[in-house]
């Protein structure tokens, strides 16, 4: 995976019968386990108000959450049992004091055994609320400062707002510097996203060319089949805005508009991505109204089967004004960016899930090739992120034959097309970089800022117009309106069908 060995801890996990880690951290924990990836000492505390044993919490957490969720899933015979020795269940309450007490005990008495070095990892995969008074308490009863190094884990969302989220980052603040703050957005940890920098800095034929003299515009979507499934409590106060575009979609604009860095280094890096953020043109009413497109779904089909309205999901509010989708231009006002609009969509329930990023190059001159040789196509440069992998690259090229007839063809690289090709899951690549201290793919504080600067004001008009919701069916590209957005500016989303020719 890396270079660098991650190094003996332990890991607790606040939360650690739930949903996100029963999904995605023990199956990627279990994964690294596999490959040989886990440090040795490694031992994983998964802390939950539920009465397990040792053992039930193994055949009744556990082993469920990798056999369903883990890509080793066949390599549980051989595996399982010595991994699971490695997890144990400690029953608590968050708000309790004694709790933390035994639990510090506990610890030191796993240190000792299992020669952690003092380092622990605190990962926070309980409802947000939880977060500040998690990490108040750690301190208050002494788990932090841990007596190796100490690291904590924040899962989204990071605030519902800029003053939310700095309050967060002040509570953070008191029991971690900003060093051993890691803030989870898991498409960081995503094998394309990872992809794009090399694919921007390590080619020769992208550099010289990844500016607004040659690109005309870039279109980032994120879309899913799901609807908001058992977190609709949740995503009912949040909508696609806060749920999507503030972390993931602007994460994909930095990577995609950021300046080469003076190094790989973590802040470096981090460096140019908060300047992007910070070059987003603000938005105001009357920009978010031309340029912010809102949707909700209303029941529909997906995949041949009925769905229901989002207003009829479990914990959604039966006249909710909440967003299901999400479309908008943004410009990034700076050297390289200056005219070249960024149209960014993501939704649930669209007709499918797809993660994908698309840069139109400027067309040429229609001089030497015209109408009569069929039509000229834009250059694309497609990356894709899920779930097919790879990157391919749409040009004009000659048909065969004795004529000059044009036609499109694709230089397709997909990393995950061939069988046996399995790549880590995005859990996997986070986790181990939490346990070997490199924070480059985690969320930097400015970061965070900047990114709640530019939505704030989104969140803000939209509360001053109440929408006329239900307005796309699901199994829908967004309501109308998001087409419209591209269409008066001459532009169009490429969808899949138009991308993606028959293979084989
Ligand atoms: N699920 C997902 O796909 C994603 C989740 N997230 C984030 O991850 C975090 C966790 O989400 P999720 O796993 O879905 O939530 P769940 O509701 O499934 O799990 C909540 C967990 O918190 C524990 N818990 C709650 N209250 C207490 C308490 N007073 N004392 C001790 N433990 C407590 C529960 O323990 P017990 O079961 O014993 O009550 C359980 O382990 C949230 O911040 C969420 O926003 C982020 C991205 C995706
Ligand atoms: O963070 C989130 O992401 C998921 C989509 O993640 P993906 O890896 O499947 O693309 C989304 O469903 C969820 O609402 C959101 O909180």
């Amino acid at each position: 995976m890396g270079l660098e060995r991650p190094y003996n801890c332990l890991l607790v996990i606040f939360g650690g019968t739930g949903d996100l880690a029963r999904r995605k951290l023990y199956p990627a924990l279990f994964n690294l386990f596999v490959d040989g990836f886990l440090p040795p000492a490694l031992r994983v505390i998964a802390v939950g108000r539920r009465n397990f044993t040792q053992d039930s919490f193994r055949q009744e957490i556990l082993l469920p959450s990798l056999q369903t969720f883990s890509r080793r899933a066949s390599d549980l015979d051989a595996h399982f049992e010595p991994f699971a020795t490695r997890l144990h269940y400690f029953r608590t309450d968050i708000y309790d004091p004694e709790g933390y007490t035994r639990l510090g005990r506990f610890l030191v008495e796993l240190e000792e055994a299992a020669d952690c070095q003092g380092n622990r990892i605190f990962y926070l995969a309980v409802a947000p609320d939880h977060f500040g008074p998690v990490v108040r308490s750690l301190k208050e009863t002494g788990l932090v400062p841990a007596r190796g190094w100490q690291r904590v884990v924040i899962e989204k969302p990071f605030g519902h707002d800029l003053p939310s989220a700095a309050e967060l980052n002040r509570q953070l603040r008191a029991a971690f510097s900003e060093v051993e703050i890691y803030r989870i957005d898991h498409y960081l940890g995503k094998e394309m996203i990872q992809n794009i920098m090399v694919i921007r800095f390590a080619n020769t034929f992208f550099e010289p060319v990844w500016n607004n003299k040659y690109i005309d515009h870039v279109q980032i979507t994120s879309a899913e089949t799901v609807g908001v499934e058992d977190r609709g409590g949740y995503y009912d106060r949040a909508g696609a805005l806060r749920d999507m575009v503030q972390n993931h979609l602007l994460q994909l604009v930095t990577l995609v508009a950021m300046e080469p860095p003076a190094s790989l280094a973590t802040e470096a890096v981090r460096d140019e991505k908060v300047k992007v953020l910070r070059s987003l043109r603000p938005l105001d009413a009357a920009a978010v109204n031309r340029n912010v497109i809102r949707g909700q779904y209303g029941a529909g089909e997906i995949d041949r089967q009925t769905v229901p309205p989002y207003r009829r999901e479990k914990e959604v509010a039966p006249d909710s004004t909440t967003e299901t989708f999400v479309a908008l231009k943004l410009f990034i006002e700076n050297f390289r960016w200056a005219g070249v609009p960024f149209y960014l969509r993501t939704g649930k329930r669209l007709p499918v899930k797809v993660t994908e990023i698309i840069l139109q190059f400027k067309s040429l001159p229609d001089i030497l090739y015209f109408k009569e040789y069929g039509e000229l196509r834009p250059n694309l440069l497609v990356i894709r992120v899920q779930p097919l992998e790879g990157v391919y690259v749409q040009l004009n090229a000659k048909r065969p034959g004795n004529n000059n007839y044009i036609v499109p063809i694709r230089l397709d690289f997909c990393q995950n097309c061939e069988v046996g090709v399995n790549s880590p899951e995005a859990y996997e690549r986070l986790l181990y970089d939490v346990m070997r201290g490199d924070p480059t793919l985690f969320t930097r504080w400015d970061e965070v800022e900047a990114a709640w600067q530019f939505v704030d004001p989104i969140a803000a008009a939209w509360m001053a117009r109440p929408p006329l919701f239900p307005n796309y069916a699901a199994g829908q590209w967004g309501p109308p309106a998001a087409q419209e957005l591209l269409i008066r500016d001459g532009r169009h989303w490429w969808q899949e069908d138009e991308l993606l020719p028959e293979r084989g």
